[in-house]
């Protein structure tokens, strides 16, 4: 916004020593304001985008204390607890989630500022400093009242969605005990946003291809979520009566990603789903197979090379870096299995312009305005504001945020 202070025949347009009038000063700086709303208005009316995740322990001492954070009355046997327990100990007590979130927000504030969107990104957690509330509150203190959550889970289960509208209705809740006012939307779960589901099928095509050239033969492709009771998935969903909506998720995107590698690479391949780190009592079913019961079952049909693909997963968390490249890797190694663990997506440029994406979208959602809800595969974009009585909590009906119940 610089003025011309002479035209070309030399003249000056104002005397020396006053270049720029109080008035005229006025209009720039006001122009430039307007300038500067016009560029955020693009997600008008989130002041910030909080990163929103599992959390985890950052040395030994935390370790329990998380642990019963997380479990709390949901009758964990003591004995899962405490093996739990050491797979945090056998790495020094530290999971890698919030390094990891740490460096997702780096990659969002960068994708934002090639964006040039202004919005600043925070990050809160579930069931570790940096807790969610404390996060809030202080948006709250520098004059926020409407965010933005994009949460590091991509499927609809409770365990994947309602509870963390739960733990998000319960921090705003506790901040209006303190007198302060805060709304908290969220963007929808993005199993097939593309920049989730393009991305897991690019990096799992890539390590196919990469274990068939180190091997000469076309590997198997398993992949692997997270384990759930099955009463949980029975119930996930938006309650029309479907259910198991998280494993119908994870059987489309995995049918999708072997095909997609299949057609990429020109081969025949084979794939199933798994799943890990079950809990909870031996007398309650849950999500089978285990992933290392699937890993034998493979080996006695014959099968040796595989690429184990952690879709269920955004980032090398604990679930990754203990129940696949330890325990799994262990199991590959007893059979003789060549195993080659696919990346997640983790701080992958394509997820993260994704994320960005999902921001704008669910802005130009709250201002009213009708936007295309890319999908892939298939067509069903799940809502930001969830259905009332999606994914129950089984136990105890406690509040939700970002839903219609
Ligand atoms: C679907 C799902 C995700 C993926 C979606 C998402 O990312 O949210 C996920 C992620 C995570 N789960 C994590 C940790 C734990 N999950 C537990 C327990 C449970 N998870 C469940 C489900 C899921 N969990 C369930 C049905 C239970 C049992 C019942 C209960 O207690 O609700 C327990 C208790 C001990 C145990 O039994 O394992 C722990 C310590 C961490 C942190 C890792 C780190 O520290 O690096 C992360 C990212
Ligand atoms: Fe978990």
């Amino acid at each position: 916004m610089t003025q011309p202070t002479a035209d070309p025949s030399g003249a000056p347009l104002r005397p020396a020593g006053d270049p720029v009038r109080p008035a005229e000063a006025q209009v720039v700086a006001e122009l430039e304001e307007t300038l500067s709303q016009a560029q955020d208005t693009r997600v008008f009316p989130y002041q910030a985008v909080v990163l929103t995740s599992f959390g985890g322990p950052e040395g030994p001492e935390e370790v329990m204390p998380f642990l019963r954070r997380v479990t709390g009355g949901r009758g964990i046997p003591d004995e899962r607890l405490a093996e739990v327990a050491e797979h945090y100990l056998h790495f020094g007590g530290r999971s890698p989630i919030n390094d990891q979130n740490r460096a997702l927000v780096a990659a969002l504030r960068e994708e934002l500022d090639r964006r040039e969107l202004a919005v600043p990104v925070l990050f809160g957690n579930r069931n570790s400093e940096p807790f969610l509330v404390d996060t809030l509150r202080q948006a709250h203190e520098e004059g926020m009242t409407r965010v933005l959550a994009v949460t590091t889970s991509a499927y609809s289960c409770y365990s994947s969605c309602r509870q963390y509208r739960e733990d998000i209705a319960a921090a705003i809740d506790q901040l209006a005990d303190e007198g302060r006012s805060l709304a908290v939307d969220k963007v929808r779960q993005f199993w097939n946003h593309p920049g989730f589901s393009r991305a897991n099928a690019r990096l799992v095509t890539e390590s196919v291809r990469a274990l068939r050239e180190r091997t000469g033969q076309t590997p198997h492709l398993v992949f692997v979520t997270h384990s759930l009771p099955v009463a949980m998935d029975d119930t996930s969903g938006p309650g029309d009566g479907e259910g198991n909506l998280y494993s119908r998720q994870h059987h489309e995107l995995a049918a999708a990603i072997a095909a997609e590698a299949a057609t990429t690479l020109g081969v025949e391949v084979e794939h199933d789903l798994t799943y890990c780190s079950r809990s909870g009592p031996p007398t309650q079913p849950w999500l089978e197979p285990d992933v290392n019961d699937h890993l034998r079952e493979l080996h006695a049909r014959g099968v040796r090379h595989v690429v184990l693909a952690p879709i269920g997963f955004v980032s090398d968390h604990m679930e990754v870096v203990f129940d696949l490249d330890t325990e799994a890797v262990e199991t590959a190694q007893e059979l003789g299995i060549d195993l080659l663990r696919a990346p997640t997506v983790g701080t992958d440029t394509e997820f993260v312009v994704g994320l960005v994406d999902l921001v704008l979208e669910r802005a130009a959602q709250a201002r009213g305005e009708s936007v295309p809800t890319p999908t892939w595969p298939g067509d069903d974009a799940r809502p930001a504001v969830c259905l009332p009585g999606c994914c129950p909590n089984l136990r105890t009906a406690k509040p939700a945020a970002c839903g219609s119940d």
